[in-house]
């Protein structure tokens, strides 16, 4: 889908300003969208004045009939704290287009709560934060295409988006990118141990275990070979890279990722039926 712009006296609402909320509306904030038009529900003090400092939108500590004007609702709370986040807000939200970022919270569950059909479900990462996000969507039966487009040009701000048809997937999807990043720091921080044992310090295995991540991701994404090609060809014949990869190998490191990607779209399935999905 091609990215519109954000229509442009759109007002939107978070509800929940932490870390994923941050991410959005500090994309939006920056890409030049007045921070008068947002609003975010956010019950404790110190978040609330961080919010407002770092990015000049609106605080409430608690839902009220000014929520009534916002076109976009966006839900940035823990999966457990969501269906009391709904109670005050539905009420003034019943026009909205509602965007939830919660894990394993289904579409099914959302409409209930929030008594609507307008609504998609997104699965993105913290590298949001950075501009460099993932993120993961599904469109409930009440969404529009032009809603669909303003997902797309709302969260354009924070990375890359890819729209799924089957909700089952997000599930999938997360199990790579929504999880993903703590795999990887998981990784750079093995790294970081061994260039230690190895003589270097531990600043300077970061930079170089980062620096590896990000050149061969973008090898990846500017390539049309397969990443095992990739690898190979960094494996000469007979040399060093090889008896790393035997190791791993040996070890069963594909096998133990894959096992935890099965683990954790599995955690995402059992909290939508936590949920009712
Ligand atoms: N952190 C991550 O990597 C990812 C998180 N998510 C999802 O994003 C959602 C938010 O996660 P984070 O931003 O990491 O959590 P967070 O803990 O940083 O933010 C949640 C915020 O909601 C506020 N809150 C609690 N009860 C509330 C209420 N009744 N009304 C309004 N606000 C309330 C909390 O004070 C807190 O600031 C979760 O549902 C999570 O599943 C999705 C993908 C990735
Ligand atoms: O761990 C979690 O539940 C959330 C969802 C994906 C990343 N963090």
């Amino acid at each position: 889908m091609t990215t519109t712009s954000i229509p442009e006296h759109l007002q939107i609402a978070f509800i929940g300003g932490g870390n994923m909320a941050s991410a959005i509306l500090g994309g939006l904030v920056r890409q030049g969208m007045a921070p008068a038009r947002i609003r975010v529900v956010e019950p404790f003090a110190e978040t609330r004045a961080r919010l407002q400092q770092e990015f000049g939108v609106q605080v409430l500590e608690a839902a009220d009939a000014s929520l009534g004007q916002a076109d976009v609702v966006v839900w940035a709370v823990k999966p457990q704290q969501f269906e009391e986040a709904t109670r005050p807000v539905a009420p003034h939200t019943g026009k909205a287009l509602h965007l939830s970022v919660a894990a394993g919270i289904p579409a099914s569950a959302l409409a209930r709560w929030l008594g609507t059909e307008r609504l998609v479900r997104a699965m993105p990462n913290t590298p949001a934060l950075v501009g460099q996000g993932m993120t993961g969507l599904f469109a409930g039966a009440g969404a529009s295409a032009d809603d669909r487009a303003v997902i797309d040009a709302l969260l354009a701000p924070t990375g890359q988006r890819m729209w799924l048809e089957q909700e089952a997937l997000i599930d999938s999807l997360m199990a790579i990118s929504g999880s993903g990043p703590a795999y990887v720091f998981y990784f750079i921080e093995a790294l970081v141990r061994g260039g230690v044992e190895l003589g270097l310090t531990a600043e300077q295995s970061k930079i170089l275990a980062a620096q590896t991540f990000a050149g061969a991701a973008a090898l990846v994404q500017g390539s049309s070979d397969a990443p095992e090609v990739l690898r190979q060809r960094v494996t000469s014949k007979g040399g060093t890279t090889h008896e790393a990869i035997v190791i791993m190998q040996q070890h069963g490191v594909e096998q133990a990722i894959v096992a935890a990607m099965h683990a954790c779209a599995a955690r995402g399935r059992e909290l939508a039926e936590q949920f009712g999905g």
